[in-house]
């Protein structure tokens, strides 16, 4: 019998703060976790097999109308990712004509990408998708970009390679936050399951409040299961934001309006922001 509710889960740690405390017993009948790369959310998302979840920001700003977000849960940051890397042969003040490969897992971050290079850089580049494996990636192209538990693990095993974080480009040049991913909800879902959403969306807020608060039990259990330096994954969490407020907000509809001037997305996007007792927040840009 199909659940109530099916619910994605981004199978990197960086969303993790958000899941670790969620009341899964507490919801065993009704709820069903889908758990898999973004690029495969997105489209679960967009072919209504999945109801809600987190997905690429860049995906929610495609299906705009058919979607709300919930409020104040996102992907973000302000600087620095730690999990998010460009990795070049050269420095990127030589990549103008390069040919760079792109993990097939992202939608935020490969078109963040094509807007740096492009609108920052004025480079032409010629991309192309693959596995997020990065030998065979630089096999023929110059660069190769890849996300989530892909990066981290490539940026830990080193090499010579020129290594740059896609947060702190964009905010070296923008001054702005990124937003990578935010909590996606098929609209037609809102009518039929209002109440058991309210209680999913309050249980995911104070998962993620309870990790920051404490974040020790969730770096242990990262720690365990992915290995690497204790210390480490505490910075990595530390710089990465879960919430969605006029930081957050302002950077990424910049990013929708940076997207839609290079064709990569028809018109900027708005957030449109769901909360229990039905307000919803229209987060146009007003400035
Ligand atoms: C911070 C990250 O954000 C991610 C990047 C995404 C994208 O590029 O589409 C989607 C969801 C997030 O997992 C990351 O993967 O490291």
């Amino acid at each position: 019998m199909q659940k109530s509710l099916r619910i994605g889960q981004i199978l990197y740690t960086n969303v993790l703060p958000v899941y670790f405390y969620f009341q899964q017993e507490r919801f065993e009948d009704q709820i069903e976790f889908i758990r898999q790369v973004p690029a495969t959310l997105n489209q679960a998302m967009a072919r209504g097999e999945i109801d809600l979840g987190p997905i690429s920001s860049f995906s929610y700003a495609e299906h705009a109308s058919r979607y709300v977000a919930l409020a104040d849960l996102s992907v973000s940051a302000n600087g620095r990712v730690g999990s998010l890397f460009l990795f070049s042969k050269k420095p990127i003040e030589q990549l103008n004509g390069a040919k760079i490969a792109l993990t097939n897992t992202s939608a935020t971050t490969v078109n963040l990408l094509k807007i740096i290079l492009s609108k920052f850089y004025d480079y032409e580049i010629s991309y192309v998708t693959q596995e997020p494996i990065l030998a065979d990636m630089l096999r023929e192209a110059d660069a190769a970009l890849l996300i989530g538990d892909d990066a981290i693990q490539a940026v830990r095993r080193g090499g010579d390679l020129h290594v740059y974080d896609l947060g702190e480009l964009w905010h070296q040049f923008t001054g702005y936050s990124m937003t990578f991913a935010i909590w996606a909800v098929r609209k037609e879902v809102l009518a039929e399951q209002s109440e058991l959403l309210a209680e999913v969306h309050n249980s995911f807020l104070a998962s993620k409040r309870k990790t920051r608060e404490n974040p020790a039990p969730l770096i242990d259990y990262v720690h365990t299961h992915f290995g690497g330096d204790k210390q480490e994954w505490a910075q990595y969490f530390q710089g990465l934001q879960h919430d969605f407020g006029d930081v957050q907000r302002i950077g990424l509809l910049y990013y929708y309006r940076c997207a839609a001037e290079l064709g990569l997305l028809p018109a900027p996007a708005t957030v449109d922001l769901w909360q229990a007792g039905g307000r919803q927040t229209n987060t146009t840009l007003t400035r």
